[in-house]
């Protein structure tokens, strides 16, 4: 899996990358993200990637030139790519639409806006446009390694043991349950003694117990289409907490 992003903060994306499951991934070739400063394709002396608006109005906005004369040297290659722009009029990302670009396996090309954004007519040479989420950002560049981290994590071979990318309880419609390591009290607190216990297919259901209490507590609208086992235990649950 090939990636490539457009940024006026090289730095901001190519320090990120050298850490954690992405920077090994990247280590051992499992995938590969090519960086471009748009300066670097800019004409004039001062390397000037945006101007005043037409039409008026605060802020600055990114020129056309730069992002094109980019794409016209990446896509120089010939190799069939998506083109995506980050923005917050994009779709919104998600699971779905990392797996999504995960199967299509193309170079995902990620263009990434400062400013108020970017000159309409980058539209003309955009495939997708994706924002991560309802709030407002200073730029492309978090929502660039959002996507480059979660599409990463879906190739065989990035996670260390296989087993947490199939139980990213996420990837299982639900939020995650509680997690405890050593020591077994710490301030009072104590593990549950279930954890504790080595009955494994007990501690299988408390775990899918305690995720459905974390996802009616946070996410109830992840609750759809629940198997008669989930339902039994929500069932359960909702007994407990009515009590
Ligand atoms: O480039 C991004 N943000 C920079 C940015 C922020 C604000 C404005 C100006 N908007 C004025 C307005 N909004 C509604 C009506 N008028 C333009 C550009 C970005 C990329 S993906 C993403 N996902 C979630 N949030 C994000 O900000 C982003």
């Amino acid at each position: 899996m090939k990636f490539e992003v457009l940024t006026i903060f090289p730095e901001v994306i190519e320090c990120y990358l050298k850490h954690g499951v992405v920077g090994r991934a990247l280590n051992k070739g499992i995938a590969e993200v090519k960086v471009y400063n748009l300066r670097d394709f800019t004409t004039d002396r001062h390397r000037k990637v945006d101007d005043y608006p037409y039409g008026g109005g605060a802020g600055m906005v990114m020129q056309i030139e730069p992002f094109y004369n980019a794409l016209r040297h990446i896509k120089s290659d010939g190799i069939p790519r998506k083109v995506i722009l980050l923005s917050p009029q994009g779709r919104r990302f998600s699971q779905r639409i990392a797996k999504e670009f995960y199967k299509e396996e193309k170079t995902l090309t990620l263009i990434c806006g400062r400013y108020e954004g970017i000159d309409e007519r980058i539209k003309a040479f955009v495939d997708e446009e994706i924002s991560i989420g309802d709030y407002v950002l200073s730029g492309g560049e978090l929502a660039a390694l959002v996507i480059i981290d979660s599409v990463v994590r879906l190739i065989p071979g990035a996670l260390g043991d296989e087993l947490s990318a199939e139980e990213d309880s996420f990837m299982k419609g639900f939020l995650d349950y509680p997690h405890y390591t050593r020591p077994e009290e710490f301030e009072g607190m104590r593990v549950p003694d279930i954890l504790l216990s080595g009955d494994h297919k007990k501690i299988a259901l408390w775990r899918k117990k305690e995720a459905l209490r974390n996802t009616l507590k946070n996410r109830p609208d992840l609750l759809k289409n629940l198997s008669a086992e989930d339902m039994k235990i929500l069932k359960e649950l909702c007994s407990e907490i009515n009590k």
